[in-house]
């Protein structure tokens, strides 16, 4: 069984398409990225997702619930990170996660779940003396409790330090060792390239690409990027580059050749160009992050409509 089976959704608002025949599975047990520059439609799929919007058409199945006719069921088993969530100031930790245990009518321990977000330490102070970091794990404790088979987070990492994005990004990963999917969006693509296991970008309401990172670095021809120091460096050096075997590119770049290596090795595109083109001062081997496969997965269909 699939964890979220969307089919065929679509969503407009009056003119707008914020989802346009939109298809998703997501496996159980996955950590799933859902990416997408600001108003690709991300907060709308999601928001379909728990039944708080209604689709114009399609389908949505959660944890094997149509998520529409059993909206109730779908609630029940999922734990849900919201954007931008607030805390009551003036209630501690523990009192947080007692009430919403008791919302659930769950009888699991609060102290095990304190310690699960690592704020066991502050549990009885109050929340609005915590910093952004701890809200943030306590508002997780609060999606966690009554043990969710499935997590939605929708930027679990906004407003932390690298160090608390670590952190968050470990107990993400605990979790998950639980057995919980989790689905979760987010504009941090260093956060994303980390955790999860496949993705989906989104744009403009469509889907654009889903895989694991490694195969959309393949797909996209972008897998390795060399930057290397050569003796000599012109413009004839650049266009004998480009013709060696396995170089997809190769400009010049702060005082280095740039070449973008094309299903080669890169240790055979090192030699050629030592042997045949310029001896080699130095090199570096950069594997193109996330970030760029994101532009570049999205910056087309930008320029096509713009
Ligand atoms: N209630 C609404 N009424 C009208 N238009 C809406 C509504 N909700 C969303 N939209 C529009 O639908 C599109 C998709 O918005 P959505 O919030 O789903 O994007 P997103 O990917 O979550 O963006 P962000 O990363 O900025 O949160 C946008 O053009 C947005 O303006």
């Amino acid at each position: 069984m699939a964890a979220i089976d969307i089919d065929g959704l679509t969503k407009q608002f009056g003119d707008v398409v914020a989802v346009n025949d939109l298809d998703l599975r997501v496996e159980e047990g996955e950590i799933f990225g859902f990416l997408g520059p600001n108003g690709a439609g991300k907060s709308t799929t999601i928001d379909i997702l728990l039944d708080f919007v209604r689709p114009t058409a399609g389908t949505v199945t959660v944890l094997g619930h149509d998520a529409q006719r059993e909206g109730e069921a779908v609630r029940r088993k999922t734990g849900v990170l919201p954007d931008a969530y607030h805390v009551y100031e003036r209630l501690t930790g523990r009192q947080h996660l007692e009430f919403v245990l008791e919302m659930k009518g769950s009888s699991e321990d609060v102290n095990e779940l304190l310690e699960r977000v690592r704020i066991a330490d502050a549990a009885d102070r109050k929340a609005g003396g915590y910093s952004k970091g701890m809200r943030q794990r306590l508002v997780l404790a609060m999606a966690l409790a009554g043990d969710p088979d499935l997590l939605v987070l929708d930027e679990p990492s906004t407003g932390l330090d690298p160090n608390g994005a670590r952190e968050m990004r470990e107990i993400i990963q605990e979790e998950n060792e639980r057995g919980t999917t989790v689905f979760f969006s987010s504009h941090v693509m260093e956060q994303v390239e980390a955790v999860c296991d496949r993705v989906a970008i989104i744009n403009r309401g469509q889907l654009v690409a889903v895989d694991t990172i490694d195969g959309l670095r393949d797909a996209t021809e972008t897998g390795e990027v060399l930057y290397i120091y050569v003796s000599k460096l012109n413009e004839a050096t650049i266009e004998r580059v480009t013709e060696l075997d396995g170089v997809g590119s190769a400009s010049i770049d702060d005082g280095r050749i740039r070449v973008v290596v094309d299903d080669a090795s890169k240790f055979a595109v090192l030699q050629a160009i030592d042997a045949h083109v310029t001896s080699i001062q130095d090199f570096s081997v950069v594997e193109s992050s996330l970030e760029d496969l994101f532009v570049r997965y999205t910056e087309d269909e930008q320029e096509v409509r713009a």
